[in-house]
């Protein structure tokens, strides 16, 4: 009995070890996932260090972040909007910034990278960061469409690498694709789903398959809208009213790669039609090119398929 009870005390305690490994993280990146990342983390009661590349930058994440708290709060304390501001202030103070992303990480158990979704871009900060943090940092990246084991060999940690891939807007969206590359330990992996738990999501097991899940279906569907509409099959607003009263997405396709950046649903498509010329759902669209290159990226830049206010 006291030998059950002995195993009963340490499961508990080695459980609530590895919650409480995960207390710090450090978010790199401030951009449209970093910074509802970080928004989530604050708000579970995570001690959060965002960073970026200029202050300029950080300024703008850390208003995007009030302005979204704002709209969580409003709903939370409609009957009473006075404790609203308190719990804001109470979530920013778990917030801190930097642009010293070595200098941060000392101190960290996790880092999750939400920065560009360039395969050299994201190995160099991570080489870099192997040096810098401890033993038990445990590193994450949020990337859509790249192999976890290509930018984890940058490092010398493969065991504790890892993908947490969120949805955008992050404190909207419920779902956290949990990535199991091939050096990924079991101890990470479980830490990674813990800490998607603790973050209120719900955590689906992935492996390190291209677009993992839900980008594998919802990137070429996208694209095929685009291509659709290059046809000259449909315009873009028949094609998004068509998708949300007949399908039932919340968001018709060109509304969805407005929101989510045509930047980035470039680098998507650009990177797998690289490793798979052949496949058509991969294939380029030249619409898509052409609005990148005019600097017409979506919802973040004011204007993409759409103009936005
Ligand atoms: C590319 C990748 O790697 C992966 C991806 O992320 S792919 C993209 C995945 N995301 C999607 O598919 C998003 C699809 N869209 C949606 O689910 C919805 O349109 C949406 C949740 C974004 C907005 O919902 P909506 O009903 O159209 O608009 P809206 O009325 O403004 O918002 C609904 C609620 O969400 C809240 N909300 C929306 N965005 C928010 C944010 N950033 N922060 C806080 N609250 C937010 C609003 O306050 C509102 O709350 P109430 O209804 O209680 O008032
Ligand atoms: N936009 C979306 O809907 C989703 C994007 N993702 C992925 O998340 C990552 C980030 O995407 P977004 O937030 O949309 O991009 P974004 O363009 O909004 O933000 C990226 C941020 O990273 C910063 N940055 C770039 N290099 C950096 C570096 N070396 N160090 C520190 N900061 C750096 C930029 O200044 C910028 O603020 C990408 O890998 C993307 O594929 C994942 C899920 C959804």
């Amino acid at each position: 009995m006291a030998f059950v009870t002995r195993q009963f005390i340490r499961s508990l305690s080695s459980s609530a070890a590895l919650h409480a490994a995960i207390k710090h993280v450090t978010i790199i990146g401030g951009g449209l996932m970093g910074a509802g990342i970080a928004q989530v983390a604050a708000s579970t009661g995570h001690s959060v260090v965002l960073v970026d590349t200029s202050e300029d930058i950080l300024k703008k994440s850390a208003k995007g972040i009030e302005s979204s708290l704002k709209r969580v709060a409003k709903k939370k304390f409609a009957e009473k909007p006075e404790d609203g501001e308190a719990f804001i202030q109470k979530i920013l103070k778990n917030i801190s910034t930097s642009t010293d992303a070595a200098s941060v990480v000392q101190g960290t158990d996790l880092v999750v990278e939400a920065i560009v979704e360039n395969l050299k871009v994201k190995q160099d900060l991570f080489g870099a960061l192997d040096k810098a943090a401890p033993e038990h940092t445990i590193f994450a990246s949020n990337t859509s469409s790249l192999p976890i084991a290509d930018i984890a060999s940058s490092t010398a940690r493969l065991d504790r690498f890892g993908g947490l891939h969120f949805f955008n807007p992050v404190p909207m969206m419920k779902l956290v694709e949990v990535i199991k590359a091939p050096g990924t330990s079991q101890q990470t992996f479980d830490s990674l789903l813990e800490f998607s738990k603790a973050l209120g999501k719900h955590p689906v097991s992935c492996k390190d398959t291209p677009g993992f899940i839900v980008n594998r279906l919802l990137v070429p569907y996208m694209l095929e809208a685009v291509r659709l509409h290059e046809r000259g099959h449909g315009s873009k607003e028949d094609i998004d009213v068509a998708m949300k009263l007949g399908a039932g997405y919340p968001m018709g396709p060109f509304e969805l790669l407005d929101y989510v950046g045509l930047d980035t649903s470039k680098f998507i498509i650009d990177g797998w039609h690289e490793k798979d010329p052949d496949n058509p759902l991969f294939a380029p669209s030249p619409l898509l090119n052409k609005l990148v290159a005019e600097g017409k990226l979506g919802k973040k830049t004011g204007e993409g398929f759409y103009k936005h206010k």
